[in-house]
């Protein structure tokens, strides 16, 4: 049977507000039972109370705990692309260091440092059967441009060696700025005959060469001094014959190739 609490609540309160039932035996028990009654339905509503704000409480915080999280993963992200970008410019930043460690900064072309580290990578390869030349050229009395002209035709001068001569090399072999107004050639495959008309087509193009720095006609020469690769060469045995034959090019009357 379903009881109607509301309706029972009701008429218990009539009985107890009823004058007449006042000295009735069961008055009393009743009185006691309906402050019982009233007590539970207060704790039950503390209770209720209790557990809604408990409810509220932790959805505050799941709120709060979860926008929290979002926040710190924007960061994360904000923190990524950062570093990501970051990454990137020191990356750039480093080729570049890399580059200008690399590069002579007068005429742009290889320094001595990444000629020898070139010229070490070939050295690692197998040495049987190795055709390989270097030459070192050498601008012929250079100092004399100094002196006459300054310095800074001196530089200009360098730096239209340094276009002229890998010019008539192309794809031939490789050129770098071994030190003052001193290059160095490096021809791979190339053999002792090969080399040295390749060469000796360098030199005549330097001869030819008219130069005008600010209507200061000048020309110049270089002399060249060319070694061939023989079995058991070291880097640096392979680079003395060649400046051995510099040497000889210029005690010979300069503008010149001559091989050792
Ligand atoms: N303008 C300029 N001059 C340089 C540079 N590097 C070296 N020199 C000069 O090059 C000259 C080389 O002189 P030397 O070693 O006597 O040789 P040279 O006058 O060319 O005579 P030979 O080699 O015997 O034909 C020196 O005066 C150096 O100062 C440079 O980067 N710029």
């Amino acid at each position: 049977m379903k009881i109607d609490f509301s309706a029972l609540e009701e008429e218990v309160q009539r009985i107890l507000d009823t004058p007449e039932y006042d000295d009735h035996p069961a008055r009393d028990a009743l009185g006691r039972l309906w402050e019982m009654n009233l007590n539970q339905w207060n704790r039950v509503e503390r209770i209720t109370r209790l557990s809604d704000s408990y409810q509220d409480m932790m959805m505050k915080r799941e709120k709060s705990l979860s926008a929290r999280f979002d926040r710190h993963l924007r960061q994360l992200e904000k923190i990524t692309r950062i570093s990501d970008h970051y990454q990137r410019v020191l990356k750039q930043v480093n080729s570049e260091l890399e580059q200008t460690a690399l590069i002579d900064p007068l005429t742009e072309l290889p320094n001595r440092r990444m000629m020898m580290k070139r010229l070490s990578t070939e050295f690692e390869r197998d040495e049987r059967d190795k055709v390989y030349c270097v030459a070192m050229v050498d601008v012929d009395h250079f100092k004399l441009v100094n002196d006459e002209y300054g310095h800074q035709v001196g530089d200009d001068v360098l730096v239209a060696l340094g276009k002229a001569m890998p010019a008539v090399i192309a794809q031939e072999g490789y050129i770098g700025r071994w030190g003052g107004e001193e290059f160095l050639v490096l021809l791979p495959g190339k053999s002792r005959q090969q080399a040295q008309q390749l060469m000796e087509a360098m030199r005549l193009a330097i001869a030819e060469l008219e130069l005008d720095f600010d209507g200061k006609r000048l020309t110049t020469s270089v002399s060249i001094g060319l070694s061939e690769h023989r079995q058991g060469d070291t880097i640096d045995s392979l680079l003395t014959r060649a400046d051995d034959a510099l040497y000889a090019a210029k005690s010979l009357g300069r503008n010149q190739v001559t091989v050792d």
